[in-house]
Order: structure tokens, then sequence, then C-alpha cells
């Protein structure tokens, strides 16, 4: 069986292409109400398009995957972004793919901190929310609306991952 699939840390730079990192950075911070509250300004920006789209805030507790794990798909959302921000403090998973043709290419894995939420851009590629260690809290902002907003595509044959290292 091949790993073969790396997993990098992940970061605003090598996550830009797919979106953007939700995280407490200083070039975005403002010091609000009287100087105790630091607000890390618009780190993200949430879109949902079409008639009768609206912005909606989730909560998703995901059970925690278990390795080596098959990336066997890949999925994206055509009307709308997609963020997830941890609750419960616990490194995860953030797999993407850049779209060719229509179809995900080679995945990217990242391993995010605890600290760090990630924002899909619209119609990025990415696999389904993936938990690490234990069941897992995060708050979700996405899309809600008419229409058909998950696109899914199964890879003729599965990338694997090997177990995270901290
Ligand atoms: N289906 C759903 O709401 N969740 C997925 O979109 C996901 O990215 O986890
Ligand atoms: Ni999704």
């Amino acid at each position: 069986m091949s790993f073969n699939l790396e997993i990098h840390h992940l970061s605003k730079s090598a996550f830009a292409p797919f979106g953007d990192v939700i995280e407490a950075d200083p070039a975005s911070m403002r010091l609000i109400n009287g100087g105790t509250t630091e607000r890390f300004h618009a780190l993200a920006t949430a879109d949902a398009t079409g008639d009768g789209a609206r912005v909606i805030i989730n909560l998703f507790r995901g059970q925690p995957r278990s390795f080596p794990y098959e990336i066997s798909m890949m999925e994206r959302h055509p009307f709308g972004s997609q963020s997830f921000s941890p609750l419960s403090g616990r490194p995860y998973l953030v797999v993407v793919s850049a779209d060719e043709g229509g179809k995900p290419g080679r995945p990217q894995v990242f391993l995010a901190r605890g600290d760090q939420g990630v924002n899909y851009r619209r119609n990025v590629w990415h696999h389904p929310l993936m938990s690490l260690d234990a069941l897992s809290d995060f708050l979700v902002v996405d899309r809600d609306g008419p229409g058909n907003n998950l696109e899914e595509f199964f890879f003729d044959e599965a990338y694997i991952i090997g177990a995270p290292t901290p």
C-alpha cells in the first residue's frame, strides 16, 4: 500500500488558491470595545449565490477519521463558499484539489491547527470534513437555498493518506 499523499502544514499562502485561512492574523487586527477586544477583521467572505440563497451558520460534529485513509472522492459547492472553524481545539485535515477540466486534480492535504479555520471559495474541490483523534465540533458557515449545491466526483483509483504526525 503506498501512502501517496503528503501532509503539509496549513498556511495562508499555500491555501490561497483554494480560499482563506481563518486565524488571528496580526495584520488584520484592530482594537475595539475601548481597547478590551481584538477584532481580526474580514478574514474571509461568505458567498451565497442564486435567487433565494442565504448564508447560514451551522455546527458540524465530526467523527474522527482512521488511517491509513482512502481519499476516494471530492466534492464542491457551486453556489456558495463553505467555512470550517474548529471549536474543539484539535487539529484536523483539509484536503483540496485544483479543478482540471471540471474534475478534481491530485488532492493536496493540509494539517490545520486547532486555532485555524478554512473558508473554501465557491466551487472549490474539497473532501468532506476530516476530524482527527476524537469527536470534534466545527462552526460551519455556508449557503442554503434552492438548487443542488453539492457536486461529487469519485476517483477511479483512491489516493491514500498515512496517519498524520503532529
Ligand atoms: N455535506 C455537507 O454539508 N458537508 C460537506 O459539504 C463538507 O464539506 O463536510
Ligand atoms: Ni463541503
